[in-house]
């Protein structure tokens, strides 16, 4: 199946800095990518590249086969997004945004359709300057879905969403992606994302370090077990005698779990020398902990080089 977007070996330095290093990257058709990295990655960098906001130095970026160049801007028709802040008007509706960019023959239809998705009929007829920074978030994304495009490019969609709104964002994605709409998000934090995207690219100091499918990653992930017994700092002192590395966690021993027979050894280990276990908690593919590993790798390479 062909990508609707790839972007291939993309550079950009502002002024001496070189911003993007080799950026490749691809999304498929019905596919939501989050692209993920620390502050200042360069995450905001590539989504302006693909609106073809500014020029670049080396590399192409393509939406459905076509290229995007400062100049040529046609198959971005085809594309909504919310990049750092909604520009919104303040002295007009939030309604009267929906009307000033609404295409089509259908455009009330569509109006309408966007309000109950992102559930704003409450306020959209008032002003915007009255918005709250959340009310202009969802008026934002509202015009980044208004069109019906095939590709949506939301830059931390979820600033300054509260907990259903971000629930119900996270399930209009679902929808539309199942629909076969396309979605590259960028978060910093991974846990935000890792219900609705399958695939993640990881950027970090202007560089693509991974880019691989949730279920990957959380192979990568590590796994801990967590037990409570009446005496931890006796079992940590048994289960490192034994040759296992446990560390206090609030009311918690916590271990790196290296194989599945590792639980029941800690068990027997802990149990012949009469010390109670209490509770047992596993806890499973860390994502934000597997992310941050590759992330010091990352850097610790870079510090080599
Ligand atoms: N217009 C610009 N002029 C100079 N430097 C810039 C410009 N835009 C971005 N940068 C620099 O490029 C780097 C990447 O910035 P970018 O905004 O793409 O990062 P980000 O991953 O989106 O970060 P954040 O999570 O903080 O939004 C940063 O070092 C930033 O200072």
């Amino acid at each position: 199946m062909n990508n609707i977007l790839a972007v291939n070996q993309l550079n950009k330095s502002f002024g001496k800095k070189h911003v993007l290093q080799d950026v490749s990257f691809t999304v498929a058709p019905g596919e939501v990518v989050g692209l993920i990295g620390p502050n200042g990655a360069g995450k905001t960098t590539v989504m302006k590249a693909i609106l073809g906001l500014f020029p670049w130095e080396s590399g192409q970026i393509a939406i459905n086969q076509q290229p995007v160049t400062v100049s040529s801007h046609q198959v971005l028709d085809d594309v909504g997004a919310l990049i750092e802040y909604p520009g919104i008007y303040p002295f007009l509706t939030g309604y009267q945004h929906l009307e000033l960019f609404a295409t089509g023959k259908d455009k009330q239809q569509r109006i309408d359709q966007v309000i109950e998705q992102l559930k704003v009929g409450s306020y959209i007829q008032r002003k915007a300057k009255s918005y709250s920074l959340g009310m202009k978030q969802k008026l934002g994304i509202a015009l980044a879905l208004l069109n019906h495009p095939q590709l949506v490019i939301l830059d931390e969609p979820m600033n300054g969403l509260d907990p259903q709104a971000t629930r119900d964002l996270r399930d209009l994605i679902m929808t539309l992606a199942k629909q076969g709409t396309s979605f590259l998000i960028s978060s910093h934090i991974l846990s935000e994302l890792e219900k609705i995207v399958q695939e993640v690219v990881i950027i970090d100091q202007g560089k693509i370090i991974k880019q691989a499918s949730i279920n990957d990653l959380a192979a990568t992930g590590h796994s801990f077990i967590l037990l409570k017994t009446d005496d931890n700092s006796r079992a940590q002192q048994v289960l490192t005698k034994a040759g296992y590395q446990a560390e206090l966690s609030g009311e918690q021993l916590k271990l790196e779990q290296k194989d599945e027979k590792e639980l029941a050894q800690v068990i027997q280990v802990l149990t012949e020398q009469q010390l109670n276990i209490l509770d047992v908690q596993h806890q499973h593919n860390d994502l934000e902990a597997s992310l941050l590993d590759l992330l010091k790798k990352d850097q610790s390479q870079q510090v080599k080089e």
